[in-house]
C-alpha cells in the first residue's frame, strides 16, 4: 500500500490555481523525487503533504491526501501529530540559535520527554542517525549556528528524526551546499529510506536519477508523468518531460 496517497488534488492561493488535478501514489520506503521548472508548483505539493500550506493566507484545497489511508485534511485531523509524523527539512539549514544538543532534544521536550538520559538517548540516536555523531558527539554544547552548511543541514535532519516521524519531506535539501556535502546527504538519504518514506524537491537531474526510486515531473501545477525513476529517465513517455530532463528548458 501506498504510504501517502494524493487524488485529483486543485490548490489555489486566493484566485491563483497553483495545482491541477494532481494524483500520486507515494511508495512506503522508497524515495520519491519531484523536479520540473521552477514555479511549477513542487513545493507547493510537498508543503501540502503536512499542511505547512494552513498557514498561508487564503490557501485553499479540494481533492484528497491521504495518509497510511486517513485524510489529512479531514477537521479531526491533530495538526500537530500530523507534523510529528511528516517531518520536512527545507533548502536553507535553519538550526535553531541554540546548542546543537537542544537543537535535537527541542522537538521530544515539546511532546513531553523531560527525562535527561532518555533524551540523551535521543539526541544520539537521531545524531548517528543522520551521519552526524561523530563529527559533533564532543562538541554537543556548541551553538548549532557555529558549524559548516553541511552539518547544519545533517542537524536539521537529526532534528527531524529525534520525534520519530515516518515521512521525511526535503525541499530542496542541498541547493545551498557544497558538492562534499551534497554526496554526503544523498548517501544519507539513501540509507534512511530503509526506515523513512521520504519525499524530495530537487532541481538537480543527476540528484534526482541518483538518489530517488520514483520520479514525478511537474509543469504549471500539473504532474506531467511520474514513475520508476530509470524509466523516466531512460524512457520519458511525454515531449515535455524528455526536453526537461535533457535540458531542452527549465
Ligand atoms: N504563498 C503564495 N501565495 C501566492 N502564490 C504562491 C505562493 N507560494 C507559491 N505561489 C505560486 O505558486 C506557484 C507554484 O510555486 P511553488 O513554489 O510551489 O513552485 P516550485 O515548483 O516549488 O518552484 P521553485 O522550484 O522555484 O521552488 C508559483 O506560480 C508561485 O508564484
Amino acid at each position: 500500500m501506498s504510504k501517502i496517497s494524493i487524488k485529483d488534488m486543485d490548490l489555489w492561493y486566493g484566485d491563483f490555481q497553483a495545482l491541477h488535478g494532481v494524483s500520486l501514489e507515494i511508495p512506503k520506503n522508497q524515495i520519491t523525487a519531484f523536479i520540473g521548472p521552477s514555479g511549477c508548483g513542487k513545493s507547493t505539493l510537498i508543503k501540502s503533504l503536512n499542511r505547512m500550506n494552513d498557514l498561508v493566507e487564503g490557501c485553499r484545497i479540494e481533492g484528497d491526501i491521504m495518509l497510511d489511508g486517513k485524510d489529512i485534511y479531514k477537521s479531526t485531523m491533530n495538526v500537530n501529530s500530523l507534523r510529528k509524523n511528516v517531518g520536512m527539512v527545507f533548502q536553507q539549514p535553519n538550526p535553531f540559535p541554540m546548542s546543537i544538543y537542544n537543537n535535537i532534544a527541542y522537538g521530544p521536550r515539546t511532546h513531553g520527554i523531560t527525562d535527561k538520559k532518555q533524551l540523551d538517548e535521543i539526541v544520539e540516536k537521531s545524531l548517528r542517525g543522520a551521519a552526524i555523531w561523530e563529527e559533533v558527539k564532543d562538541d554537543l554544547n556548541k551553538n548549532a549556528l557555529s558549524i559548516s552548511g553541511g552539518q547544519q543541514q545533517r542537524i536539521c535532519i537529526a532534528r527531524a528524526l529525534a520525534v520519530q516521524p515516518e515521512v521525511l519531506l526535503m525541499d530542496e535539501p542541498t541547493s545551498a551546499l557544497d558538492p562534499i556535502s551534497t554526496a554526503k546527504i544523498e548517501e544519507l538519504v539513501t540509507e534512511l529510506k530503509e526506515k523513512y518514506t521520504i519525499v524530495m524537491v530537487t532541481h538537480n537531474m543527476q540528484q534526482a536519477s541518483r538518489v530517488s526510486d520514483q520520479t514525478a515531473f511537474f509543469f504549471n501545477g500539473r504532474i506531467i508523468e511520474s514513475g520508476d525513476t530509470r524509466d523516466m529517465f531512460t524512457n520519458p513517455t511525454k515531449k515535455q518531460t524528455e526536453d526537461y530532463i535533457s535540458g531542452r528548458f527549465g
